[in-house]
């Protein structure tokens, strides 16, 4: 598992980057000044608290008294059943969560790891890339199909340049839609078209009069779904195919750089194939950006929240805004828990249709999503569907559908069965060395606790009562189990202060320390203030109406329930759109850029404004005890 470690390579290779960069790069390397490898493809994800490690080194937490820890599956079938509670958000404001976090992580197991069930084994030690799940005997699942463990895989890690593994990922760490162009360059050029900086897409029939485009099938994707006889997409990211909602997803930016790509070229024809799909790739990226920290963001964290964080974006701000000195990367402590506590979200059924008069189920779609979308109405429904189920509640309570079917469905005595993917997610964090949920609170400014009566103050006696079932010892309770328990924070609208406080240093991060974030204005690679501005026209509402054939009513919000503050069904001509004539260039060939923005001085990428435009973001961010990982990690 030490592959990149023993070269270091992701840190020591010297990566060139030139002095201005119009395009952000790919691979998501050349971002930092300092740091070029810094978010880059292939590179270990950031830490805000120092790991636990058994051995200090790569093994995994055990219990306080040095005990095992309870095995993961136990914890989740005692703590986790399903119980159905709706939140007012909406099953799309979910799976754009999933869409995002592909776009900011992707972890990886060795690549030439002995397959099989790994299990029964007798390993599983340290330095062992064998992690399974053992499952109790009493079971109340898996006992009726005589399964005694869950396979697991230890994810990829490195060691280079640090006492202790980190964990990588082979995903840009960005926001920079790489599940639609991809991480890398070779990606990239097979997803291209070649042709009037389009991507490829096939044009399917798929009936009244619908020819749509779809992602490509292709060999490469062929072995990406499980289920072989099915079409398989072709995307940037190797999870595309995994349910239909996120394929509808992904068809839907597919179809949305398409027609950006169009319109630029409408206004521009002697643009060739490059220039046109670097630009449309700058627009759909700022899109991107805009529906997650303007318009999905608010559901997230509170909306009170993200406007004290300045984390909402509007207009042009200076390049001054843009901090250097802090990590972009994706931290660990979010990807393994924080943000996979939207899992308990998850609607097993997944409504088709507006009304949900019919819906499908999870697992029978794993893996299988273009027979679902390549179909009359196909994709439509499942849009529909999207934007009108609710989705479950952000609690402890998990779909069966996920914690008994996910993946690999099986039948065994005629019932269909897979793994546990909450159990995944707890034994997860103990691979990647998560701290105890109660090092987390503390990290959130809640006092320490030396007892599971000191979690009252967070979590609920009941909860209480049954994490002391479960755990020995307080000190070992999973952050993830811990954190889905906790009662709202103040000002919160989903998490309590142990996942908002990681959440919103995360999202932070992802903003204010991506040097290509689209509303910098002053870099060589920003868009001009006028191009900015019209982005503002952008929304999902538009993608929906503009690129799916009768789609002619949206909800104003698609990210609540309609009803909910007044949100309603709207016509499509009464939302505002992009309007591309500001992409149109002047004669002589240069860009329409402001006066002001075009000194050479301005130019530099690497000279650090001060931070007079800066609201009331770092007052915040930097002065609170919360936020002790703000620098530089010691590597
Ligand atoms: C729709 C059903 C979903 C399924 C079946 C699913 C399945 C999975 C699986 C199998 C993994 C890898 C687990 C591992 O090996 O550690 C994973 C990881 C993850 N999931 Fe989901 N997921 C779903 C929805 C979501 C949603 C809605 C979010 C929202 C934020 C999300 C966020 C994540 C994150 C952040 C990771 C870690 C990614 C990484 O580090 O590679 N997932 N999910
Ligand atoms: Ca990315």
């Amino acid at each position: 598992q030490d592959d990149a470690g023993s070269s270091c390579v992701f840190m020591d290779a010297d990566i060139e980057c030139p002095a201005t960069l119009p395009y952000r790069p790919v691979d998501g390397s050349c971002n930092n000044p300092r740091y070029p490898w810094l978010g880059r493809a292939n590179t270990p994800l950031y830490r805000l608290l120092r790991p636990a490690y058994a051995d200090g080194r790569a093994a995994p937490r055990r219990g306080h008294r040095g005990r095992a820890l309870p095995s993961a599956r136990e914890v989740v079938a005692r703590l986790m059943p399903q119980v159905n509670h709706e939140h007012l958000t909406t099953h799309l404001f979910v799976i754009l969560g999933q869409l995002l976090s592909h776009d900011v992580a992707r972890i990886d197991a060795p690549k030439n790891q002995a397959t099989g069930p790994c299990c029964n084994t007798g390993r599983g030690g340290a330095d062992d890339t064998c992690m399974p799940i053992p499952v109790p005997a009493d079971d109340p699942f898996y006992q009726h199909l005589r399964v005694r463990c869950l396979p697991l895989t230890r994810t990829n890690s490195t060691t280079c340049h640090s006492a202790h593994a980190e964990q990588l990922i082979s995903v840009t760490h960005f926001l920079d839609a790489s599940f639609l162009y991809g991480s890398d360059g070779a990606t990239s050029a097979r997803l291209r078209s070649g042709e009037g900086g389009r991507l490829r897409a096939r044009v399917v029939d798929v009936g009244r009069g619908d020819f749509g485009q779809f992602p490509p099938t292709d060999e490469a994707s062929a072995d990406l779904c499980t289920n072989s006889s099915t079409t398989c997409y072709f995307t940037g990211d190797e999870r595309a195919n995994q349910n239909p909602m996120l394929a509808a997803l992904h068809t839907l930016f597919l179809r949305e750089h398409n027609r950006v790509a169009g319109a630029l070229a409408d206004r521009n024809p002697h643009w060739e194939d490059e220039r046109t799909f670097q630009e449309a790739r700058r627009v759909v990226v700022a899109e991107w950006q805009i529906i997650v920290y303007r318009d999905w963001l608010r559901w997230l964290l509170g909306e009170d929240r993200v406007r004290r964080l300045g984390l909402v974006p509007r207009g042009p701000t200076a390049r001054s805004q843009y901090f250097p000195d802090v990590d972009p990367r994706t931290a660990n402590d979010v990807t393994t828990a924080g943000f996979r506590s939207l899992h308990s979200m998850v609607q097993g059924h997944f409504w088709l249709g507006a009304r949900g008069r019919r819906s499908e189920t999870l697992t029978e779609w794993f893996d299988n999503s273009a027979p679902a979308l390549e179909r009359p109405l196909g994709l439509q429904r499942v849009l529909e569907g999207l934007v009108h189920q609710q989705a479950q509640d952000l609690d402890r309570w998990m779909d069966d559908e996920i914690t008994t079917k996910y993946e690999p469905v099986r039948t065994r005595a005629g019932r269909p069965w897979g793994t546990d993917l909450a159990a995944i997610d707890v034994q997860r964090g103990r691979d990647h060395g998560l701290p105890s949920y109660v090092e987390y609170r503390r990290h959130a400014g809640l006092p320490e606790a030396f007892d599971f009566d000191d979690l009252l103050d967070t979590i609920s006696w009941q909860d209480v009562r049954d994490l002391r079932q479960v755990y020995d010892h307080v000190r070992d309770v999973d952050y993830y189990v811990g954190g889905l328990m906790e009662r709202r924070a103040p000002g919160a609208f989903l998490f309590g202060p142990s996942f908002q406080v990681m959440l919103e240093d995360q999202f932070w991060r992802w903003r204010f320390a991506d040097r290509f974030f689209y509303n910098f204005a002053g870099f060589a690679h920003s868009l001009t203030p006028e191009q900015i501005w019209a982005l503002e026209g952008t929304s999902v509402g538009r993608l929906l109406c503009d690129n799916v054939k009768d789609f002619h009513y949206v909800p104003r919000d698609p990210f609540v329930k309609i009803g909910y503050r007044g949100n309603e069904n709207v016509p499509c001509e009464s939302l505002p759109k992009v309007n591309f004539d500001v992409w149109k260039e002047y004669k002589d060939g240069t860009e329409e850029r402001q006066e002001e923005w075009d000194s050479p001085e301005e130019m530099d990428p690497w000279r650090r404004d001060d931070q007079s435009g800066w609201q009331d973001g770092p007052g915040w961010h930097g002065g609170h005890g919360w936020h002790g990982g703000h620098g530089w990690q010691d590597w």
